[in-house]
């Protein structure tokens, strides 16, 4: 299963939390949340990862320009559109970044909504779905209801985000089996300072799989 630690600012961190199991590191490209780093953070925490440990932006209806910007800049792997981008918009960016793996995460709000997710299957690689919160965009801390998408059977693969912790995770993934999970406010002391005692109790959890 792939692990994605998100929401990383400091460069020491990041290799701590490769080192302790993640397969996959979030950077927050949006300006107004206080997990954003620029282009120059990016490449400092990303500088000794190895090749294999996926290296994902994360951008909230960003421009095409803006987006190609960053990812020519730095050794990004894949881009996780958090915003409200439409299927022509992923297709798009799909022409512009064809070797570049692209999420496209749903804020989910209701279960219908979950239907527009075929929408997306031809222009993404990969689904998250994350908690609807009517203020922020993503890190809320907020867990979606997991019975409810025990139902869920996507085209693509796809991780499960949304208030996970090293104390809920297995009651999650005991009920659904997402691709992978994606973690970040339940791993911090403060919004981007990862608290590495957490990162290490949940890689030890999931050995418990
Ligand atoms: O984390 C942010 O500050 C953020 C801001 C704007 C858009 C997306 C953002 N985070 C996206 C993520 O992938 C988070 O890991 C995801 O929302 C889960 O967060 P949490 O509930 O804290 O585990």
């Amino acid at each position: 299963m792939r692990i994605k630690i998100c929401g990383i600012t400091q460069p020491q961190q990041s290799l701590a939390i490769t080192q302790l199991g993640a397969t996959a590191l979030g950077f927050i490209c949006v300006p107004s949340s206080p997990r954003y780093v620029s282009i120059e953070q990016i490449n400092l925490a990303t500088s000794h990862i190895p090749d294999h440990i996926d290296k994902i932006g994360v951008f909230a209806n960003s421009t095409i320009f803006e987006i190609t910007k960053v990812v020519s800049s730095s050794s990004l792997t894949g881009v996780q559109l958090h915003g409200d981008e439409t299927p022509l918009f992923c297709e798009e960016l799909r022409q512009v970044l064809p070797n570049i793996e692209l999420i496209k995460a749903f804020r989910v709000r209701s279960w219908e909504q979950l239907e527009t997710t075929l929408n997306y299957t031809s222009g993404v690689d990969t689904f998250l779905l994350d908690a609807y919160h009517p203020q922020q965009l993503g890190g809320t801390g907020k867990t979606l209801d997991w019975q409810v998408l025990q139902s869920f059977r996507p085209a693509l693969p796809w991780f499960l985000a949304g208030g996970l912790t090293p104390d809920n995770v297995l009651t999650a993934l005991t009920q659904i089996h997402p691709d992978g999970i994606d973690l970040s406010s339940g791993v911090e002391r403060s919004p981007g300072d990862k608290d590495l005692d957490k990162v290490a109790l949940l890689f030890s959890r999931l050995n418990q799989l």
